[in-house]
């Protein structure tokens, strides 16, 4: 028997995606796949399969959007170098806040370059100018910074906040407005392994744990109009940009959140992509509402939170459970 014939190349011919924060890490690997680029694809040497001209022949456009236009121009132009010229498939790069939902101004109308960075509302109304349909929506731009929960300020608990949900539902709302509602849509929103809460993060815990929630609500809302929606839920994933976040902290984390992966071992981009591809595809046409967790059972384990011996949680009731409990602990005799 054949393999699946849902999933296999050209799945995504003339559809049009944005990925948020598609320049780098994960959402780079998502946007590479969704192109067609992905070389880890094709075992080595493997052969072109006949009649198509190349496993690049025909792809979707991939809209990749975050903050930094440099980021996403030096993204684009790779990208756009491993696109063969008799391909349909296109990247473009808009420069967006998600955390910026209204159309404060509309820039896309002015003839500047580079292009200025846009509000969710005028992203998605530049996309639809630009390809006339949005098929797909990541939310997969975001992040955090690492400290404990006493010591986040108000500022950064909202900064993150802001930025992975609030920006996930303005995205969502946006595209859902002004194309899903009418025209149906898959939509895949990155989350984090937040399961055994995430000590740590905690501003980022918070956010995904409602990204989760949201994601099965919209999932129900939507479904009348034929879009889809579901979760990914990565588990440590190495990437240089991911890395280099954390600053100067950034090498030891990745490093010792080794030993807490079932796998021993960290995953990388190109694993949360495929499953990314996977939900946004036709193989997918029954799921929504579900979070996918990409982590090798690293959600089942081990937290990285160290807890130090202490006395101080509140004594236990007196009685007889206790009583046996002290017999149990006490030293043994000396003979
Ligand atoms: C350990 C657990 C095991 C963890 C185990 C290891 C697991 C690793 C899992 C990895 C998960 C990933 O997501 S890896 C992907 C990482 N990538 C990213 O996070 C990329 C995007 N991130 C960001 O842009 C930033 O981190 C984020 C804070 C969200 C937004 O930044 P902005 O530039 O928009 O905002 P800023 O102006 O810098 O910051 C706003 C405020 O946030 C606070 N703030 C910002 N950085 C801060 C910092 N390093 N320390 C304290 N506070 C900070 C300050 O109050 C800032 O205000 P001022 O004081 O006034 O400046
Ligand atoms: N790596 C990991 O272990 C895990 C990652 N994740 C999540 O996966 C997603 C991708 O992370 P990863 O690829 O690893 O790391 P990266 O740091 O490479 O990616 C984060 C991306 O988000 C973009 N971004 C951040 N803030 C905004 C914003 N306000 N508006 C628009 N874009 C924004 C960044 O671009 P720019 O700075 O140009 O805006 C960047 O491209 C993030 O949401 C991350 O938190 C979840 C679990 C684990």
């Amino acid at each position: 028997m054949a393999a699946s014939s849902v999933f296999r190349p050209g799945l995504f011919n003339n559809k049009v995606a944005i990925v948020t924060g598609g320049g780098t890490g994960i959402g780079r690997a998502i946007s590479n796949e969704l192109l067609e680029l992905g070389e880890h694809r094709r075992p080595k040497g493997a052969r072109v399969p006949r009649g198509a001209q190349s496993f690049k022949a025909q792809s979707c456009c991939v809209v990749i959007s975050s903050r930094k236009l440099e980021r996403l121009e030096k993204a684009a132009e790779e990208m756009r170098e491993k696109i063969p010229p008799s391909s349909p498939a296109r990247v473009s790069l808009q420069p967006c806040n998600i955390r910026d939902e209204d159309e404060v101004s509309a820039p896309c109308r002015r003839p500047v370059l580079p292009p200025p960075s846009l509000t969710v509302k005028a992203l998605v109304s530049s996309v639809l100018k630009q390809f006339g349909r949005i098929d797909y929506l990541v939310n997969n731009g975001g992040g955090q910074f690492s400290s404990p929960a006493e010591h986040i300020s108000s500022k950064g608990w909202k900064a993150v906040v802001d930025t992975n949900l609030t920006g996930t539902f303005h995205c969502c709302k946006e595209v859902y407005a002004a194309w899903m509602k009418q025209n149906g849509g898959a939509i895949v929103n990155i989350i984090a392994d937040m399961w055994k809460g995430f000590p740590g993060m905690a501003h980022t815990g918070a956010a995904r744990a409602a990204v989760d929630n949201l994601t099965k609500s919209l999932a129900i809302e939507w479904a009348s109009s034929g879009v889809r929606v579901n979760a990914v839920a990565p588990g440590t994933i190495f990437s240089k940009t991911a890395m280099e976040n954390y600053k100067e902290l950034g090498p030891n984390l990745f490093k010792r959140s080794i030993p807490f992966s079932p796998a021993k071992r960290l995953g990388v981009p190109e694993e949360i992509s495929s499953t990314v591809c996977f939900l946004l595809s036709p193989a997918a046409s029954y799921i929504s509402g579900a979070t996918l967790k990409v982590d090798a059972g690293q959600s089942l384990y081990r937290s990285m939170w160290e807890i130090p011996d202490h006395e101080a949680w509140p004594a236990a009731p007196e009685g007889e459970n206790l009583e046996a409990l002290r017999e149990l602990l006490k030293p043994p005799s000396k003979l």
